[in-house]
């Protein structure tokens, strides 16, 4: 950078001394030797130049990249109430568009800055030694430059960030129906869904085109100074030349060495905006990055060993979702389970099953109350270690774009996993076999969310990879939708293994699984209504159980009997 900013402020002098030498040398050698010389110096640049671009892009790049994944892990590390509040299209967005805001600036828009700041300073040095006299005429319009683009600079930075929420929310819409493309062209939806993304793309342009005529303003403006600034030169110049203090080429190479300050001045100011900008734009980038730093955030990740046998407590367990503080969820469930006891949770839809769930996994923690495993308080364990030994089977089991073998080693991915272990998993899952079927075998990719499994198929890769952890403790969100009665038989065995030995709570919603369970809560708007076995509470005709089972069985055309 120094070469270059060197050669630029060597030009308007070489130029001057040019300028007086026209009529002054009259051997043609001189001028050869002259553009020799500048011939030189021109390759010098270029090459430094070429060296200066390099230099800034590839650092740029590094420190981009590094951004972009402290921020990846940052939001990976975020407890679940984070993504209750945050979109992925919004995530996603923030990951790619804001970070690559930070490229930019810290790239040209600081190779830029400080060349021109260098310029800025060799020239204002130049033009006092060339005429201290006709300084005089700058020094009113540099400061006014300056003052302008930081005046600016503080809007900028509250648009910019702004502006960036506008386009997360673009992210957010169309991510939606990207994800639910089947669903929207069944239904017709194509309209409404440009509608809604037209809709959030015309708030993101208004603010944005606001923000460009406050950006032209300032372009406008300093651009009106510069031109002053240049005509006042002239008009002083011409008279130091009248008056024999100053000569034609000292003049010209002033007027250059002033458009080179003010043009400095001016890319200083914008890049002071520009700066702005991407303070406002990545403001949300360093918060959640600096609140992964927060004491406890990382406490989802923090491993220690734990021992379970699968004992499990809920104790007068009181909780409401982060995003509707005033709607508890759970009143007060209380229960215990011994290792090993297979429980099944029923009642209607929103009694809470799925949010017990939600609450063994530590994906929240109880407003008031304790779950306890083996008879410790939850929150006295560090949070991996407890996960480590739970696994959750879901209900439309939740799949990687990626191999079959990913997807089942994805259950112990911090280590190395090999296909005999993968093997042996499907093999209790009932899965090797439909997956050795396959022209690629393990090799197979299942595309986005398993579209190309069958749902049962999907299942018994979820149950294989729930088997790989080897869990104490086992949640299952049973399929409300039917499978096949072939594929049924088949994912009801790979469960029974799965199920063999360990704790398991199944978010129940088949008859046969409810009555095989050892107990079962029936859960009512958040309360534990009542509990036993299936007997005991068909035997309770008044209970709400009855009336569960009797809605169930009428339309299989069956009565509530002990099984
Ligand atoms: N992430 C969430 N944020 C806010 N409220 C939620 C959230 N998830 C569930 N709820 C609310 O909590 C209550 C219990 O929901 P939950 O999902 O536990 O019910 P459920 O018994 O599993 O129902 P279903 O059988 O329909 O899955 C409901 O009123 C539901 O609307």
């Amino acid at each position: 950078m120094a070469v270059t900013v060197l050669i630029q402020l060597a030009y308007p002098k070489a130029l001057s001394y040019f300028i007086d030498n026209i009529n002054v040398q009259k051997d043609m050698a001189w001028f050869s030797s002259l553009a020799l010389i500048m011939l030189a110096v021109l390759a010098v640049q270029a090459v430094a130049a070429t060296a200066r671009y390099y230099i800034f892009e590839s650092t740029g790049y590094m420190i981009v990249t590094r951004i972009r994944r402290q921020l990846y892990a940052a939001l990976i590390g975020q407890p679940i109430r984070f993504f209750d509040k945050h979109h992925v299209g919004e995530l996603n967005n923030r990951l790619t568009a804001d970070v690559e805001v930070l490229h930019d600036t810290l790239t040209m828009g600081m190779a830029v800055s400080l060349r021109c700041l260098c310029v800025f300073i060799g020239g204002v040095v130049m033009l006092l030694t060339i005429s201290p006299a006709l300084c005089l005429m700058l020094v009113f319009f540099l400061p006014a430059t300056l003052i302008i683009g930081k005046m600016t600079g503080k809007v900028y930075r509250k648009r910019a960030r702004l502006m960036r929420d506008g386009q997360a929310e673009c992210g957010k819409v169309a991510h939606e129906h990207f994800s639910n493309i089947r669903l929207v062209h069944a239904f017709s939806q194509q309209r409404t869904a440009r509608a809604r993304y037209a809709g959030a793309t015309e708030h993101a342009l208004s603010l944005s085109v606001s923000s460009s005529a406050l950006f032209a303003l300032f372009r406008g403006g300093s651009s009106f100074l510069v031109y002053l600034a240049l005509l006042g030169t002239l008009w002083f110049g011409a008279r130091l030349i009248g008056q024999g203090v100053l000569s034609v080429g000292d003049l010209t190479a002033f007027i250059l060495y002033a458009s080179m300050v003010t043009e400095a001045a001016g890319a200083i100011g914008e890049f002071w905006n520009a700066w702005m900008r991407t303070i406002g734009a990545t403001e949300w980038i360093f918060e959640v990055v600096n609140s992964d730093r927060a004491p406890g955030a990382a406490k989802g990740e923090a491993h220690g060993e734990v021992r379970l046998q699968g004992n499990l407590a809920f104790n007068d367990v009181v909780f409401s979702y982060p995003e509707r503080p005033d709607a508890q969820a759970l009143k007060g469930i209380g229960f215990s389970i011994a290792a090993g006891e297979t429980i099944a949770l029923v009642g209607a839809s929103g009694a809470g099953k799925s949010t017990i769930a939600s609450l063994i996994l530590g994906f929240y923690q109880p407003d008031s109350g304790s779950i306890a495993f083996d008879g410790i308080e939850a929150h006295a364990m560090p949070l991996a270690g407890i996960r480590s030994k739970l696994a959750i089977v879901e209900q439309e089991p939740s799949l990687f774009s990626g191999s079959i073998f990913e997807n089942i080693a994805f259950a112990v991915a911090e280590r190395g996993v090999t296909l005999d272990e993968v093997k042996a998993a499907a093999a209790l899952a009932f899965a090797h076999d439909f997956i050795s079927g396959f022209p690629d075998g393990y090799d197979t990719v299942v595309g986005e969310r398993g579209a190309q499994l069958s749902g049962g198929q999907k299942q018994r890769i979820a149950i294989a990879r729930a088997l790989l952890r080897d869990p104490r403790i086992l949640i299952l969100d049973e399929a409300t939708s039917a499978l096949d009665s072939a594929s049924e038989l088949q994912v009801q065995r790979a469960l029974d293994t799965l199920m063999q030995g360990r704790t398991t709570i199944i978010i129940a919603h088949r008859f046969s699984t409810i009555v095989k369970a050892d107990r079962i809560l029936v859960l009512d708007q958040g309360r534990l209504a009542q509990q036993g076995t299936h007997a005991q509470l068909v035997a309770q005709q008044d209970g709400l159980y009855f009336q569960l089972m009797r809605h169930q069985l009428a339309r299989a055309g069956a009565q509530p009997v002990a099984a």
